[in-house]
């Protein structure tokens, strides 16, 4: 067998009404989630929401209190890790700190009684998915944190996974190296072809890199979607304001006029919401705005300008307290007035 053949089998999860309690504790409630063959799927939510227990609970390393988890048909809700084909990469790297990378990599191998010459082909394939060459015989306290990152990943890889699960792998690598390392990432995973479960507390490595993001609080799934959908259409308040920077007006929706205290108008185009109090959500680069006099829609001030590099980030005052926050290509400066036009938005009901 050559080491680039697999014995991979392409998998999807499918999640049915799942439960977990630590003690008092219900760390998931009811979660039911399909994850799709093939597919980068992350798991997105804020510190305790639960998705580190719902991927272990994947994995098998966490006993679900109700509900069951399948690959494809199987149910393996009761089936441990090591009887799984799964690889698992965790947010500390967990190499053996005793182990050359090259006996870090072979002890999956070596556990599935692989003969010596294979096993020395497939972690140097390993080793060339991670783009880490020659580095065998090093120990890894000899080697970075984004290296040692790596050799996890290449250690989870070898074993020809059917899934990949990944636990926050890159959080305790500084910000520059979290970039690249999650390009290659989804690289790896897309030549691949394997079904990756990933969890993440950042907003923007999820949408950078997801077919689909489900959106978590408090052990619940919020919303599942592609990172577009979850952006421009979030499902309520609380995933609008986790995802991005957002705009939240407090006013009345009547007809296509939302009313804001002080008599203030934002006319906005219809679609089907409801009539009646709400919350205006609207997205800073969501808004079209002009100098002109007679442009239309509501008429603001910019009182602070940030410059983004590409782009303008500005606070405009639309009077009686209240602010927008606008981010265009456009040039302005503090003190203009402009009239700002809403070309997407959402209305969350109260
Ligand atoms: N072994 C455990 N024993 C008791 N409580 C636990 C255990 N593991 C997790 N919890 C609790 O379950 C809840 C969900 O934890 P979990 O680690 O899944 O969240 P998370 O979203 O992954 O958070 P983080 O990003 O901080 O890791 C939290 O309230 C946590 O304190």
């Amino acid at each position: 067998m050559k080491v680039s053949d697999t014995n991979r089998k392409t998998t999807s999860v499918s999640i049915k009404e799942v439960q977990k309690n630590f003690g008092a504790i219900q760390a998931l409630r009811n979660v039911s989630l399909e994850i799709h063959e093939k597919e980068f799927f992350t798991l997105l939510g804020p510190s305790g929401c639960g998705k580190t227990t719902l991927l272990r609970s994947i994995a098998g390393f966490e006993k679900t209190t109700k509900g069951e988890i399948f690959f494809n048909e199987e149910n393996t809700t009761n089936i441990p890790p090591w009887n799984k084909n799964i690889g698992f990469v965790f947010q500390n790297y967990a190499l053996w700190p005793n182990k050359s990378v090259y006996r870090n990599i072979a002890y999956g191998l070596e556990l599935r009684k692989k003969d010596a010459s294979y096993i020395k082909e497939k972690i140097s394939w390993a080793l060339d998915m991670v783009e880490l060459r020659g580095i065998e015989k090093k120990f890894p306290e000899e080697l970075s944190g984004g290296q040692q990152q790596r050799v996890a990943i290449a250690r989870a890889l070898v074993i020809d996974p059917d899934i990949l699960l990944l636990d926050e792998p890159l959080s305790n690598l500084d910000a520059k190296l979290r970039i690249s390392l999650r390009q290659q990432i989804r690289n790896i995973q897309r030549s691949l072809e394997i079904t990756a479960v990933y969890v993440t507390h950042d907003q923007e490595e999820a949408l950078e890199i997801s077919d689909r993001i489900a959106v978590m609080n408090k052990g619940e799934v919020l919303q599942v979607g592609p990172p577009e959908e979850i952006y421009q259409r979030p499902s309520d308040l609380f995933v609008a304001d986790f995802i991005g920077k957002a705009n939240f007006l407090e006013g009345e929706l009547h007809g296509s006029d939302f009313k804001l205290p002080g008599n203030l108008v934002i006319p906005l185009q219809p679609k089907n919401c409801k009539a009646g109090k709400g919350i205006l959500f609207t997205r800073p680069e969501s808004f079209s705005h002009s100098k002109e006099e007679g442009f239309g829609g509501i008429r603001g001030r910019i009182i602070q300008r940030y410059y983004l590099g590409n782009l303008h980030r500005y606070r405009v005052d639309i009077g009686n307290e209240m602010s927008i926050l606008l981010e265009t290509g456009e040039q302005y400066n503090e003190g203009d007035l402009i009239q700002l036009k809403v070309s997407n938005y959402e209305i969350f009901n109260q």
